[in-house]
């Protein structure tokens, strides 16, 4: 791909400070296209909603919280549809694609776009592509209709199966070309919506009339801009089995310690948010917030008083925590997946067995300590109620916005109304916890753990320009409509 085809965002700046960050349309690369009324004004379903189509102007601020005299500051557009579309109901040829880990909602999310697709535009040509990308060029597909899709929302995992690596841009382009396809739905971490990215790039360059959408999955919630990803309530929940599992055997015994290690590569949304639910833990470590274990104000000693005091102790630990400790032990190892993301050591077992050491070599205090790894189950059940529903407007906004002519954009709430938001906003950075920031806050003061963080880490981190934890902070998240 030439350097001059990359994607340049497209901001517009308005008065007072505000700002369009926009996602790229047809119209950019492609002359004279035809439009069509939105069958969805017909619909019986949808013509009763006042509104119901959104404004050409209608836009997401993306910072909520604002001080009198303050710019207006970055937008997005809003999702939703609109009046006019560029495809007409049978011209649509659309494909869906899974890739990356398994998340719980990724059934749902094919579901609702195959039935939106359907019922909404009546798009009958649907493939699902099988095995994440390399599908495109190495598996076969399936067509999907609601009626194959109809209770996938009840199983987890994907039904079109995921793989990592295997991005081969001109194959996947080249498969897309060949089948007809024009509406390309990936769904995906942030691995993939950069993958999402160079498809986009490579169809631009080709002047093909096909919309890349990407919807937005990590059961992390590690992926910038957006409220929340899909699949983690559901993660969230699910972790609390294992939590009150390892509470149940801690306190049944003297000096019972419970350890559970939860999903979080590089950000501890899943940890933190458990242990705030919980109110069983006594301790919980994250990437973000790095510890130590020996000396003043270091793990054992708060393990020791913690047991002293209550006689158990629950903690809970994020897969990416004490990387740099493990590392510093072991003989580092630089081991990477198929997609190159870096493979972890185990932080779970490695405590595990640090705490077990500490206690009998030099405390001589008999501990009683059991670990439950929960990391798979979590994300390999069916998507709860509340993430059924998110998964839903997630699709639909997908769906409005290829049929209003948008493309290279991920769908997704900002602070509670779903938006169009270009690739590169949301690959650019990583969502991670703030540890200046008040959630972060208000988990230390429902475990009363340590922060361990000196004076100075302190001072540092809040220097940094980073954005406040997303979910239930700042922002007034309420996942209503699109
Ligand atoms: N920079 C990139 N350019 C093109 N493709 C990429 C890039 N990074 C990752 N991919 C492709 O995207 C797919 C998914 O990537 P990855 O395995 O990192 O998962 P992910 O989407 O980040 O999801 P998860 O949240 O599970 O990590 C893989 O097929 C991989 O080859
Ligand atoms: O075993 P896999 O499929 O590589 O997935 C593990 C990784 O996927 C994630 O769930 C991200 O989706 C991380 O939390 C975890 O490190
Ligand atoms: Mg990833």
């Amino acid at each position: 791909m030439s350097p001059e085809m990359k994607y340049e965002p497209r901001v517009l700046v308005g008065e007072s400070g505000f700002v369009l960050d926009d996602v790229p349309h047809f119209r950019d690369y492609i002359p004279n296209l035809s439009t069509h009324p939105n069958p969805l004004q017909d619909n019986p379903a949808y013509s009763v909603v006042k509104q119901f189509f959104v404004d050409m102007d209608d836009t997401v601020a993306q910072k909520i919280v604002v001080h009198k005299g303050s710019s207006r500051g970055t937008h997005f557009r809003r999702a939703g549809p609109r009046q006019r579309v560029y495809f007409k109901s049978d011209e649509v040829h659309a494909c869906i694609v899974t890739c990356g880990g398994l998340c719980p909602g990724l059934n749902t999310i094919v579901r609702e776009l195959v039935c939106g697709l359907s019922h909404m535009y009546g798009v009958s040509k649907i493939l699902g592509i099988e095995g994440g990308y390399m599908g495109f060029y190495a598996h076969n597909t399936i067509h999907l209709s609601p009626k194959k899709v109809n209770d996938i929302h009840k199983r987890g995992g994907t039904i079109l199966g995921t793989s990592r690596g295997g991005h081969d841009t001109t194959k996947i382009v080249d498969s897309i070309q060949d089948r007809g396809i024009n509406q390309v739905y990936i769904i995906g971490g942030d691995g993939t919506q950069k993958g999402a990215t160079v498809i986009f790039e490579e169809i631009k360059r080709r002047g093909l009339k096909v919309a890349v959408v990407g919807i937005p999955k990590t059961i992390d919630n590690d992926i910038a801009v957006i409220d929340k990803s899909f699949g983690f309530d559901t993660a969230v929940e699910e972790a609390q089995r294992a939590i009150n599992a390892a509470h149940v055997e801690a306190e049944s015994v003297e000096n019972g310690i419970g350890v559970v290690k939860l999903m979080g590569r590089y950000s501890g949304f899943i940890a933190m948010y458990a242990t705030l639910a919980s109110r069983d833990v006594d301790c919980c470590l994250i990437p973000e917030s790095p510890f130590y274990l020996e000396g003043n104000g270091g793990l054992f000693e708060f393990i020791e008083k913690r047991l002293k005091e209550n006689s158990h102790l629950v903690l809970v630990v994020a897969e990416g925590a004490g990387q740099d400790l493990i590392a510093e032990c072991k003989r580092s190892m630089n081991y990477e997946d198929a997609s190159g993301n870096k493979l972890l050591l185990d932080v779970g077992h490695w405590l595990s067995q640090k705490i077990k050491d500490h206690f009998s070599r030099k405390e001589k205090m008999n501990i009683n300590l059991k670990y439950i790894d929960p990391t798979y189950m979590i994300r390999a059940i069916p998507s709860n109620a509340s993430d059924n529903v998110y998964c839903t407007l997630l699709a639909q906004s997908a769906i409005h916005g290829a049929m209003a002519g948008f493309t290279g954009f991920t769908v997704g709430p900002v602070n509670g109304r779903h938006a169009y938001i270009p690739f590169c906003r949301i690959t650019e950075t990583q969502n991670k916890v703030v540890i200046t920031d008040r959630m972060w806050a208000r988990l230390l003061s429902s475990t009363n753990q340590p922060s361990f963080a000196s004076y100075r880490a302190v001072e540092d981190a809040k220097k940094e320009e980073v954005p406040p934890t997303s979910l239930l902070d700042e922002g007034n998240c309420s996942n209503n409509g699109v």
